[in-house]
């Protein structure tokens, strides 16, 4: 975090436990410590060394509050951020809702043409989940792989790497706790290593582990 100190993370409520003082002034992100669209905002929070400015609420999803519904976000889902007495959610939608609303390092450059790609690499988070989702179940890998060669060549795109746009952004942001699960599930169930024949990938995925903000994020796999 931005004074160095690394933040004490609070307990998850469930449905024991009162509601935090909804509207009162306060901005919350609602988040679940295992939610991977949850884990993007929360990441872009730190990076932007918003640890004081943006309060994290955990929820246990397995055993969520009832005010959480009632009160504060009708879809029941993480992530949603409490601001200006607004509650919103969609991870991708408040990934640019931190970046243009909330001061720290920009993550989107100024250059259209990189603008423009990460529009695009955005978009593709969908499709990305959905082929890596269905080879889980299917015979075949090759959809699963035709999607890591698209996000090789994307990581190649502007050559001036190691990241989407060049530099940290919040198309790594979107990635990296999907990755962050489907590198190690893939290996696991599959025996398929998602980075053998892309090193700009292998190369992503060890300079993102360097980012302090992602790294206190990450799942304690011995608490998991
Ligand atoms: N499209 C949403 C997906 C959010 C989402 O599905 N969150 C899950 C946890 S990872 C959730 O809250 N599930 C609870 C439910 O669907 O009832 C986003 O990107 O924010």
């Amino acid at each position: 975090m931005s004074s160095g100190v690394k933040e004490v993370l609070p307990p998850p409520l469930d449905s024991s436990s009162e509601p935090p003082a909804i509207f009162d002034g306060t901005t919350k992100l609602y988040i679940s410590y295992t939610c991977p669209y949850a884990q993007r905002v929360w990441i872009t929070r730190n990076y932007k060394g918003l640890e004081d400015k943006i309060k994290l609420i955990p929820i246990d999803l397995q055993n969520r509050p009832a005010w959480y519904k009632e009160k504060v976000y009708p879809p029941n889902k993480v992530p949603s951020l409490e601001h200006n007495n607004e509650v919103k959610g969609e991870s991708l939608d408040l990934l640019k809702y931190l970046e243009d609303n909330f001061e720290g390092p920009s993550l989107l450059p100024d250059d259209p043409a990189k603008r423009e790609f990460a529009e695009e690499l955005l978009s593709y988070t969908n499709s990305f989940n959905r082929a890596v989702v269905s080879s889980f179940k299917a015979d075949s890998i090759s959809e699963a792989g035709a999607t890591f060669d698209y996000i090789e060549n994307a990581l190649g795109k502007f050559g001036d790497g190691p990241f989407f746009l060049g530099t940290f952004s919040l198309v790594d942001i979107a990635y990296a706790p999907l990755i962050e699960r489907y590198q190690p599930f893939l290996l696991d169930a599959k025996k398929y290593n998602i980075t053998e024949g892309r090193p700009q990938l292998a190369t992503w995925i060890q300079e993102l582990n360097k980012i302090e903000a992602y790294e206190v994020t990450k799942r304690d796999p011995r608490s998991s």
